[in-house]
């Protein structure tokens, strides 16, 4: 997708919220936009979303795009299943497949016992579990997201970073505005801030999504636990796991998971935050061209945590 020119004022006469933005969005990236209160974050979003049109300039060649709203309107005529399965199908998902998948990413969230409740009478996180679910469903190339973390439990916030991770995994671009500076932090590929009505490229940013991929890889050998059997991330592709590792049999019956570096921390807290925990066998960095040797950058256990972690009880197990 494109943005050309694009610019976005309300009211014939209302000052210019947004001026001349030229972007190429990528595909298989996260993008990051910041911006004090006010300064157009949603205003933008929405153009991603293709839910405003622009009152200057052009957007051209939207991908299948779904987009979490900072507000979601929930005083709609249904319940969250027949909601989530009507926007399945809204989406181009046949019947049983929209319900099924409604079904599914209510149990992903932990919002199973809640399928047959009104949407009016959804408490405001289950609501907000709803509204990121349905954006979910039908596994948008564009996936725009807007302060979507917001009210969700710690065992939701971790589903969606590890749905965050699949979408582009998937070929797919996130692009996503939070006020936590930790939200997904150092795993942007690039970085925006709108700030008097112009889009700006922050430093550090703008490295394609291809560019991580193709980039520093990490290696992360870990223990399961019984329960947490490799092979089940395996039949999976670890496409649920932050960073979507390629996960093959370590020695001494580890399992070996490989990431690009910028979401191996991720990854990491995944694993010892998992129910019950991993234990992290040794950490290095991936043989490359340039660097052949496979340097141990850390043992076991890693620095900043120890190698079991009695994980929090909201944290949600892994597959
Ligand atoms: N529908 C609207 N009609 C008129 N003005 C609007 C409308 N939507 C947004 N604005 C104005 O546009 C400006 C940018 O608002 P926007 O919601 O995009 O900011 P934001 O960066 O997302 O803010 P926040 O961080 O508080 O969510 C604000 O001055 C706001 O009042």
């Amino acid at each position: 997708m494109r943005l050309d020119g694009v610019g976005r004022r309300y009211g014939v006469s209302g000052p210019w919220v947004l001026r001349d933005v030229h972007l190429e969005v990528p595909a298989r990236a996260l993008l990051r936009v910041e911006g004090t209160n006010g300064s157009g974050k949603s205003t933008l979003l929405r153009l991603f979303a293709g839910i405003d049109r622009p009152s200057a300039g052009r957007i051209t060649g939207r991908p299948r795009t779904a987009y979490v709203p900072e507000r979601f309107p929930g005083a709609l005529p249904f319940t969250a299943l027949g909601y989530l399965t009507h926007l399945g199908r809204v989406h181009g998902l046949r019947g049983p497949d929209a319900a099924r998948r409604a079904g599914e990413w209510l149990e992903r969230f932990g919002a199973a016992g809640h399928a047959r409740t009104p949407l009016a009478n959804l408490s405001k996180g289950t609501s907000q579990k709803v509204a990121v679910a349905q954006a979910l469903l039908a596994r948008p190339e564009l996936l725009v997201l807007d302060e979507a973390w917001t009210g969700l439990d710690p065992g939701a916030r971790d589903v969606l970073d590890r749905a965050v991770a699949e979408r582009i995994a998937d070929g797919g671009t996130v692009v996503f505005v939070d006020h936590d500076p930790r939200r997904l932090e150092g795993a942007a590929d690039a970085r925006y801030r709108v700030a008097d009505g112009r889009l700006l490229a922050e430093a550090g940013g703008a490295v394609s999504g291809a560019a991580v991929a193709a980039g520093p890889r990490v290696i992360i050998e870990a223990e399961g636990a019984p329960g947490s059997a490799p092979d089940r991330l395996r039949e999976r592709g670890g496409q649920e796991l932050p960073g979507a590792p390629d996960i093959t049999a370590g020695p001494d019956g580890t399992t070996r998971l490989t990431v690009p570096a910028v979401h191996s921390d991720a990854l990491l807290r995944a694993l010892l935050t998992a129910r019950p925990p991993w234990h992290i066998r040794s950490v290095a960095a991936a043989p490359s061209p340039a660097t052949p040797d496979d340097q141990r950058i850390t043992p076991a256990p890693t620095p900043n945590a120890p190698a079991h972690v009695h994980p929090h009880s909201d944290e949600a197990p892994l597959p």
